[in-house]
């Protein structure tokens, strides 16, 4: 099933079917909301506001082992992102959407693992982003004539505050592309727990390193988001059939992240986290359930 995470100014999707919020118990705490089930373009969707209807949680509190956890536990098999960011590129102009394939994660006051104590697991992060669903979203944006770029490393810092001009102008050294506050360690949690996982950065401002923009204000980025939100919905829409039908999918190497990642030896491994991973990491752990 598809799941769709909406970040800033993304708190429904249209033209669904058959919804209904569900509440969604985690081991790991309260995901941002309840989770809408429906059916977008008659394929079965699952949708969770990111930072809760209304926007009421920050960056840094969102609880991402509950949200990704919560929508492994539905059956959840591949993850869009819809998020607001600013660019650090002069051909990136507000209003771009852009298909991440690179993340730098500078994000320090999280908790960024489903494992830990008890049951030590090392995955791959080389390639952080679906290559196959990536290829989805931009073959649809380009066929919904909405301004794409495919590929480009995403920034991720933690807020709430935006950047210094030193912090802006460190990051373009650095040749990222897009800068905003949540796709780590959401990116990583959907690793961990087997789920394909691709962003669409919709482009909202210049943060604060352009001398002919203004500085980076949530009154700007709302006007450009309001004007791109339908065109975000337009694009999921697109995706979630073929999504859905890529006969590719299940061969995918996201889904089998876990395969040889766990160092603890069987007998090490503690109960308790066991538990609370029995969803994440149920294929693995428990193969024969
Ligand atoms: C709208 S102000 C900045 C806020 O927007 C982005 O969130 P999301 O990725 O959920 O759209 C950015 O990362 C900040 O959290
Ligand atoms: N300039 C910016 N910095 C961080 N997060 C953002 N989200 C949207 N624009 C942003």
């Amino acid at each position: 099933m598809l799941g769709i995470i909406g970040g800033s100014g993304v708190y429904h999707i249209e033209g669904l079917e058959n919804s209904r919020w569900v509440k969604v118990e985690s081991s790991f705490g309260d995901p941002s909301d309840e989770i809408l089930l429906a059916e977008l373009a008659g394929q079965p969707i699952a949708f969770l506001p990111r930072h809760g209807r209304g926007h009421r949680i920050s960056p840094s509190d969102i609880n991402f082992r509950a949200n990704i956890d919560a929508m492994k536990r539905l059956g959840v098999t591949d993850i869009i992102s819809v998020s607001a960011v600013g660019s650090l590129r002069e051909d990136l102009p507000p209003g771009t959407f852009v298909i991440v394939d690179q993340f730098i994660d500078r994000t320090f006051a999280r908790e960024k693992s489903f494992f830990g104590t008890g049951l030590v697991a090392h995955i791959s992060m080389a390639h952080p982003v679906c290559n196959r669903l990536g290829d989805h979203l931009f073959a649809a944006a380009e066929s919904l004539n909405i301004p794409v770029a495919r590929g480009g490393t995403y920034l991720v810092m933690e807020g709430m505050q935006f950047s210094s001009l030193a912090e802006s102008e460190l990051y373009r050294s650095w040749r990222c592309d897009v800068i905003g506050m949540t796709n780590m360690p959401e990116a990583k949690l959907a690793r961990e727990a087997e789920i394909c996982y691709a962003t669409v950065a919709m482009v909202t401002d210049f943060d604060c390193w352009h001398p002919e923009h203004d500085n980076v204000t949530v009154d700007a980025i709302v006007k450009v988001l309001l004007a791109n939100a339908d065109k975000a919905r337009a694009l999921v829409k697109a995706v979630a059939h073929p999504v859905h039908a890529d006969s590719c999918a299940g061969t995918c190497a996201c889904r089998s992240a876990l395969q040889y990642a766990i160092l603890t030896a069987p007998e090490a491994r503690d109960a308790a986290m066991l538990e609370k991973l029995s969803a994440v990491a149920g294929r693995i752990l428990n193969p024969q359930s």
